[in-house]
């Protein structure tokens, strides 16, 4: 897979099939809708592409940093194992926000990524204030011989899934519903911080992370997780809490890794929630505390 930066960068080697939207989590619908782009784009002879925004669309339009489902990094990882050729990436700013429909299929679809094929979900919205839809861009397909697929949403439960539902769902710690949305664990990168040098002392050493991006922060408890340190997975269970057994006021993401015991301030960890385990507690004593991590570790060895 090859990744192109559209800031100084034209396309003109082949042309594209190119999947449009934000795809944040890259969730079942998402890969549905990029499987089907892929085929396409084989069946037409040329390549599969996704074309993604370096910035959030929402922080240029109102000034608001959403919270996502995955970092552009994670984004590229999943789409390298769908088998997508080119991610292009591109600068959401205010010229290109200001942009109309048509000329966003003009001055960047045609001119500099030479796409041929756009595939789009249901919903999928372009152009200065989301003015353009899937029927405007059929439209425009006609209008300059570009192909467009426009899919239908893709259900479970019968519910549409889609990445705001999953963002609830994690804020609610449904973390097997958001596993079964998604097709892929929910997972968090973020970089190994000092903490208060207290899980030592507790018999739990715990890797605190400081996430890289604007994460979705499950809710508050204990879960069962998988914690990647340099390409390999290791059992792990990961408190979001406050520390309420020591009065603490700032959130922590903190992980007690099974069988490990490596110093790895500083690293970047992937943190894979596979299960809610239970609530964060008020502890009257650092002893009830230790029985009670010793206790959820036994869980973690026997859920997992
Ligand atoms: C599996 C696990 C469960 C935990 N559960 C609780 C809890 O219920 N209540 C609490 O106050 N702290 C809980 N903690 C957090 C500990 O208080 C924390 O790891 C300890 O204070 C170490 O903090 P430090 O990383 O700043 O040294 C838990 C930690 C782990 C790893
Ligand atoms: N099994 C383990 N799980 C998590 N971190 C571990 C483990 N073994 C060693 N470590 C290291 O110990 C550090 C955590 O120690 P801890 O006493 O909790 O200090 P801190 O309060 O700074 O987090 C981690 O950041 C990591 O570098």
């Amino acid at each position: 897979m090859e990744i192109i930066d559209l800031s100084n960068y034209k396309e003109t080697r082949f042309d594209t099939a190119i999947a449009l939207g934000n795809f944040d989590g890259i969730h079942i619908g998402h890969q549905q809708l990029i499987n089907a782009m892929i085929s396409k784009a084989k069946e037409l002879g040329i390549k599969s592409s996704l074309l993604l925004f370096k910035n959030h669309t929402k922080t240029i339009i109102d000034n608001n940093k959403p919270n996502i489902i995955t970092s552009n990094e994670q984004k590229f990882k999943i789409c390298e194992e769908l088998g997508i050729d080119i991610i292009y990436l591109l600068d959401f700013d205010d010229s290109l926000m200001k942009l109309s429909g048509e000329d966003f299929i003009k001055n960047i679809i045609m001119n500099k990524m030479n796409g041929k094929l756009l595939v789009v979900g249901f919903d999928y919205k372009f152009g200065y204030k989301a003015s353009g839809d899937s029927s405007y861009l059929l439209e425009l397909g006609e209008k300059y011989n570009i192909d467009v697929i426009v899919l239908d949403p893709v259900y479970k439960n019968n519910e549409i899934i889609s990445s705001s539902a999953i963002r609830k769902l994690i804020v609610f710690g449904h973390i097997n519903e958001v596993t079964k949305m998604l097709g892929h664990p929910y997972s968090i990168l973020g970089k190994v911080v000092t903490g208060k040098n207290r899980g030592n002392k507790l018999g739990f050493p715990t890797a605190n992370t400081e996430p890289i991006d604007n994460y979705v922060i499950p809710k508050n408890g204990v879960y069962i997780t998988n914690t990647i340190i340099n390409n390999k997975r290791y059992l792990s269970a990961t408190n979001i809490g406050f520390n309420p057994t020591f009065d603490e006021n700032i959130l922590k993401i903190e992980t007690y890794i099974l069988d490990f015991s490596e110093d790895i301030y500083g690293q970047i960890i992937e943190v894979e929630f596979i299960d809610f385990l239970r609530e964060d507690i008020k502890f009257q004593s650092k002893e009830e505390l230790i029985n009670q991590m010793n206790l959820d570790i036994e869980m973690v060895k026997l859920k997992h």
